[in-house]
């Protein structure tokens, strides 16, 4: 299905999210669940939606597909409000939410996706040969005629895919794509996933803990923790950002442990690990200037540093240090205003 843009212009985010708050109240308790979130996502792009638990995702997920009534802020879909015009809405976005639930479990793989194409006004008859590559896609096709109620964990979870990518939406919305996967359907779905993205132009959001597929897939990535976003950045600049800090030092000898206390109590991120009859000291620096005094500390106590080499840093480093950054602050903060 294409988009038509007839009254918002190409060059507009397909996706606006704008000053987003949503809070869930029961009795007199009152949780805020997205706080001032913003953000626009381009047409074609892959990204990922990441963040520890209760930090918002699936409120903000639902709250673009309005099926949460937010309490501040605005999302446009192509220039269209969401809340003001579900139905309009609805004809861009496919989602799937919680996994293998999306499928019904009596019908047969192949008749899910038909009567999901069905409802989206797709000719179940005239596309059996869309049908057949995404089954092909997911090494579904031999059980293209089983009910979904007799296929394993995996195999649900991958009908409950073959369902969402049958609906040709511009936008999908995937929760934990490849949760319970196997490698190889991993490597598949992802690979079908950028074609989507690059070839038809259709745009991808994932919510997921799984930094690899996140990582290889995503062109972007949006993390949230307490309600807001942490980070907001292309996935390789974020993983850059990191790669310069952390450093592994090899020192031809072993570390006396007194200045191994001395050193980790000067660079708190210092950890010694023995390789044999080698030492490595991994630490994380926060400007370029403390490799200097890191390495002057060393040389006051003696340890030759060998070779210093930069840590390669991957996605799951680099949201690690986002998401504990922020959960510290806010420790600090709820200690100091209480
Ligand atoms: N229907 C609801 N009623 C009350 N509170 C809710 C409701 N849904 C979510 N919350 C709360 O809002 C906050 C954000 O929840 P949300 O489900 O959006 O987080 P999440 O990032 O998707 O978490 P997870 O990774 O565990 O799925 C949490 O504190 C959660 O307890």
């Amino acid at each position: 299905m294409e988009i038509e843009s007839t009254t918002h212009s190409r060059q507009s985010p397909l996706i606006s999210v704008e000053g987003l708050r949503k809070e869930y109240s029961s009795g007199d308790q009152t949780v805020t669940a997205v706080d001032d979130v913003s953000f626009n996502i381009e047409r074609g792009s892959i990204v990922g939606i990441l963040g520890p638990n209760g930090a918002g995702k699936t409120t903000t997920i639902k709250s673009l597909l309005g099926l949460v009534e937010p309490n501040a802020g605005q999302v446009l879909i192509n220039g269209v409000d969401v809340y003001e015009n579900r139905r309009q809405v609805y004809n861009y976005v496919s989602a799937m939410l919680e996994g293998s639930r999306n499928a019904y479990w009596r019908l047969t793989v192949e008749e899910n996706m038909s009567f999901f194409m069905s409802h989206r006004g797709i000719n179940p008859r005239t596309n059996a040969e869309k049908r057949r590559r995404i089954l092909e896609d997911l090494d579904l096709d031999e059980k293209a005629n089983v009910p979904v109620r007799e296929l394993s964990r995996g195999m649900k979870q991958k009908a409950a895919l073959a369902c969402v990518l049958a609906q040709e939406t511009p936008i999908l919305f995937l929760d934990e794509p490849t949760l319970g996967l196997d490698v190889e359907a991993t490597r598949a779905l992802r690979s079908h996933l950028s074609t989507l993205a690059e070839e038809d132009g259709r745009t991808i959001i994932i919510s997921s803990h799984e930094m690899d597929t996140v990582q290889e897939l995503c062109d972007r990535v949006i993390v949230m923790t307490n309600g807001s976003i942490a980070a907001d950045k292309e996935t390789q600049s974020f993983t850059d950002l990191f790669q310069a800090q952390t450093y592994q030092i090899e020192i031809e000898a072993a570390v006396a442990q007194k200045d191994r206390t001395a050193i980790q109590r000067r660079f708190d991120t210092a950890e010694f690990t023995e390789q044999g009859s080698k030492m490595v000291l991994t630490v994380r620096l926060e400007h370029g200037r403390e490799l200097f005094e890191l390495m002057d500390t060393l040389r006051e106590r003696g340890v030759i540093p060998a070779k210093v080499d930069h840590v390669e840093s991957d996605l799951e480093e680099a949201y690690l240090q986002v998401t504990q950054n922020r959960n510290d602050r806010a420790a600090m903060e709820g200690m100091t205003n209480g």
